[in-house]
């Protein structure tokens, strides 16, 4: 059997790994147009921020791991069109040349775009995205020169208020824009935004938020201003960060796609085209909390959906078990996670929900080392299944996140979590745990 990989970034890597590591009989062979593999993006604003040392750490494998167990792996190596009848890849490398790769599987992990806006001025120099390792370079570049003085970042969801962070910590004026009314719109309700919101400005970053940038401005063709609509900023360095969508290039005609133009899969990853499996940031990811179809770009997704498409293309049924979508975020010591749904992303997607909230110190307040800490649950009102929750503290209170991604999974009711047995140790918590005292606040 022979499966080609196109994409061999986290979702590819993932299912190369699951082939090769469990199906010795599977010849694998990989294409990806980029000089490398395995960045993780999520480095990049600690490396530009200079949180860490240097980016070299940021890739976990490389061509050769993969050489070594056997596959075939191109780099700088596009997939020009696909001819899904005769199950045959065409590919241009770097130097021009073509080839074709038949297969007996296809593996599209073609990942995402960032979305580009289109405004007046978008062809000037120092306008960047942040998707790629080389974005990342480009960026470092650029704030390390002392001329830049006025970053606007563009977009405040996770890449634009990390690198609205690492840009303050490089000690440039940063400018924050977005056309939500806060920070992280899309995964916290306003009274975890408003902490955010007031984190961001306290160290030095100004924020524009419900304000739409309508133009890049520039001089000898470079950017040095953008004009939002209410007012006109200085800015050397522009970075853009306003979403991604799924890079569908090369299967959109083909394949069934999902509203925002993902390739619709079932739960073994498989597209329309039943030799074709789409994986990561260009497939769909099935809701727990929706219980529906949705689109969720992240790194953990991929990876996941890149192990299900690996098994199940070796010949080991696996149904994916659905996500939660749960993510985190730490900016300037002040860490916020959360999964499922906020109240308004629920209730734009048309749920009849109900939430909980409670806010008290992590530890007993004889302990020296304490902080408070801030949680919501979001539960549907009939039902009373849990569908989201959010945390947020100065401690580290990402593990209790997981608990409610499972809880999410599986179905849990907000009655249930009541009475749920959770330990105490004054080193960690309170004898009535924030988790159990929000839970029981619930109506
Ligand atoms: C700055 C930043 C920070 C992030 N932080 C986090 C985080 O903290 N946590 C998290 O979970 N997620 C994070 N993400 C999101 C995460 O990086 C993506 O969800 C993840 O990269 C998706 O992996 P993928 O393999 O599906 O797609 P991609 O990473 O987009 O990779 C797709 C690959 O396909 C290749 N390709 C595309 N078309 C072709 C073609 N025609 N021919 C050959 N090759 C092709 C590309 O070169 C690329 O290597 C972050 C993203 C960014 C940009
Ligand atoms: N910590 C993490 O887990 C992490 C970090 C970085 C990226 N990621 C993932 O990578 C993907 C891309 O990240 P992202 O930050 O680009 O997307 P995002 O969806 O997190 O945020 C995009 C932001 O852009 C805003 N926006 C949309 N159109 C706009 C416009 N025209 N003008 C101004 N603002 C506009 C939205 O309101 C939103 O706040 C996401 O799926 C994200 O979850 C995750």
């Amino acid at each position: 059997m022979k499966t080609v990989i196109v994409g061999a970034n986290h979702a590819g890597i993932a299912a190369a790994n699951t082939l090769l590591d469990n199906y010795k009989d599977q010849q694998v062979v990989m294409i990806d147009r980029n000089t490398n593999l395995s960045y993780l993006g999520c480095g990049t604003a600690l490396w530009v921020g200079r949180q860490i040392d240097s980016y070299e750490n940021l890739f976990y494998t490389n061509k050769e791991a993969f050489e070594a167990k056997g596959a075939r792996i191109y780099l700088e190596t596009s997939v020009t069109s696909i001819d899904f009848a005769n199950h045959v890849v065409h590919c241009q490398k770097a130097d021009g040349t073509c080839f074709d790769e038949s297969y007996d599987k296809l593996v599209l992990a073609t990942g995402s775009l960032p979305i580009s806006p289109k405004l007046p001025g978008c062809d000037l120099e120092g306008i960047s995205f942040l998707k790629l390792f080389q974005q990342g370079q480009e960026v470092d570049r650029w704030m390390s020169d002392e001329s830049v003085r006025s970053v606007a970042v563009i977009g405040a969801g996770y890449i634009g208020v990390e690198i609205a962070e690492a840009a303050k910590r490089r000690g440039k004026e940063v400018r924050l824009f977005d056309i939500a009314p806060t920070s992280l719109a899309s995964y916290y309700d306003p009274s975890f935004t408003a902490v955010m919101d007031e984190n961001l400005a306290s160290h030095g970053i100004e924020c524009h938020f419900g304000e739409r940038v309508v133009a890049y401005h520039g001089e000898n063709g470079r950017v040095s201003a953008i004009e939002a609509e209410k007012g006109t900023y200085p800015a050397d360095l522009v970075i853009n960060a306003i979403g991604f969508v799924p890079n569908n290039e090369l299967g959109r005609d083909h394949l069934e796609l999902f509203a925002n133009g993902a390739y619709h899969v079932d739960r073994r990853q498989r597209t329309s085209d039943p030799d074709v499996y789409a994986i990561g940031d260009c497939a769909t990811v099935w809701s727990n909390a929706l219980a529906a179809e949705t689109y969720i770009a992240l790194a953990t997704n991929a990876v996941r959906s890149g192990i299900v498409a690996g098994h199940n293309i070796g010949g080991t049924r696996l149904d994916s078990i659905g996500v939660q979508g749960s993510n985190g975020i730490s900016i300037f010591g002040y860490n916020m996670v959360s999964t499922g749904l906020s109240v308004a992303a629920a209730t734009r997607a048309g749920l009849d929900v109900c939430h909980a909230d409670f806010e008290d110190l992590q530890r007993p307040g004889f302990m020296r080392e304490n902080a408070s800490v801030k949680i919501r649950i979001v539960y549907e009102r009939g039902s009373r299944r849990v569908v989201g929750a959010q945390m947020a503290s100065t401690e580290d209170i990402s593990m209790g996140i997981h608990m409610f991604s499972l809880a999410i999974e599986e179905g849990v009711t907000i009655d249930k979590l009541k009475l749920l047995d959770i330990f105490f140790l004054p080193h960690f918590n309170q004898p009535y745990n924030y988790i159990t005292m929000c839970a029981l606040g619930a109506e």
